[in-house]
């Protein structure tokens, strides 16, 4: 049995994880929210880790709130990375496999072609820079067979995020303004959860790898929230709208689009599209 921790797990990864956990035998799962284990608190942390023998740890904990962070920069900070530099100096010290989950928004949108893990990082919002701070501060202390792996555009039945959001609105409202000049794509957290599980077991690695992760193909969220109003058969309007014309403080890439050739190779997986995967979520309400 493998001993592992999930951090920020009443968050969308975290509880998507927690779902999919009983599919994986071979793991002892100790799922952790923040009131029971704070990630800027690194002696909880270590305790923990000792005393559970903690093989790997699963960093699902993030400040995630984009237009906030642009005020709460130094919370953001604390959580995404000062604490991500402390989980690697920890797991470094107990040689613990640390996988680290990071964002496209690291990214400034105005690449042509998907990004590798190779392709220059400038992140356009302070989320996105505070990532980035936390994808460096691990790379530094470089603990071994740790893996940073970027996705995006994350959505679940659970918790806040875009398709949730949508659902609400279609609900409430005749009409939705989306912005269509934005594009990446979907990733559902129960495929990423999946993902994490299947490839723990072939971690190998010297130095901290970086990998690409979502669903397949490419749409805009005005796209994307035709696509829930679609499968939801929902009657609402949904008119898209540009970026410039969506208030909002905070710039976001304009493509953001991840390739994730280096994930499919190294740990022979196969990535549904975000079309397929986002029917497989929407039909759960349904059995809800
Ligand atoms: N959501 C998205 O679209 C994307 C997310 N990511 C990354 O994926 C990862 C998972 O994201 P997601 O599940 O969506 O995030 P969520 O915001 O859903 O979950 C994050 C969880 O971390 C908890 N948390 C916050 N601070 C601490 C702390 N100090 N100690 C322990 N837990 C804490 C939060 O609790 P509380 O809510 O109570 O503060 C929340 O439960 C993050 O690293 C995120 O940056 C990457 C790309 C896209
Ligand atoms: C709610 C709403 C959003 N939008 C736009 C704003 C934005 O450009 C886009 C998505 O809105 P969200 O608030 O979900 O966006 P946001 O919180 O920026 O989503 C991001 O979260 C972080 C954590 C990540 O790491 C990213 O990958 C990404 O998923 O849709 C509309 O155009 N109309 C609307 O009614």
């Amino acid at each position: 049995m493998t001993n592992i921790l999930i951090t920020g797990s009443k968050g969308q990864l975290g509880f998507a994880l927690q779902n999919v956990e009983q599919n994986y035998p071979k793991f002892n799962c100790y799922f952790a929210d923040k009131n029971q284990l704070d990630i800027t608190k690194p002696n909880t942390i270590e305790e923990f880790i000792t005393t559970n023998n903690i093989k790997v740890i699963i960093n699902c904990a993030a400040y995630t709130n984009v237009d906030k962070a642009e005020d709460n920069e130094g919370l953001a900070t604390e959580i995404n990375k000062v604490a991500v530099e402390n989980l690697a100096l920890i797991s470094k010290k107990h040689n613990v496999t640390l996988i680290h989950i990071s964002s496209d928004y690291v990214f400034d949108g105005t690449s042509e072609k998907p990004y590798l893990e190779t392709d220059i990082t400038n992140p356009q919002n302070k989320y996105g820079f505070t990532k980035l701070k936390g994808e460096e501060a691990l790379q530094k202390i470089n603990p071994a067979n740790a893996l940073i792996i970027r996705t995006s555009w994350l959505y679940s039945l659970h918790g806040n995020n875009f398709v949730n959001t949508m659902l609400r609105l279609f609900k409430n409202n005749k009409t939705v303004k989306v912005v269509s000049d934005q594009k990446g794509s979907p990733t559902n957290a129960t495929d990423l959860a999946n993902v994490l599980f299947t490839i723990i077991p072939h971690i190998n690695n010297k130095n901290v790898e970086i990998y690409h992760y979502s669903n397949k193909g490419i749409c805009s969220w005005f796209e994307f929230a035709q696509e829930i109003a679609n499968i939801t058969k929902s009657e609402c309007n949904i008119v898209p709208i540009s970026s410039k014309d969506f208030n909002s403080k905070v710039k976001r890439p304009k493509y953001s689009l991840l390739n994730t050739e280096k994930m499919q190779q190294t740990f022979h997986i196969e990535i549904l599209s975000w079309q397929d995967s986002l029917k497989q979520c929407l039909n759960k309400i349904n059995k809800l």
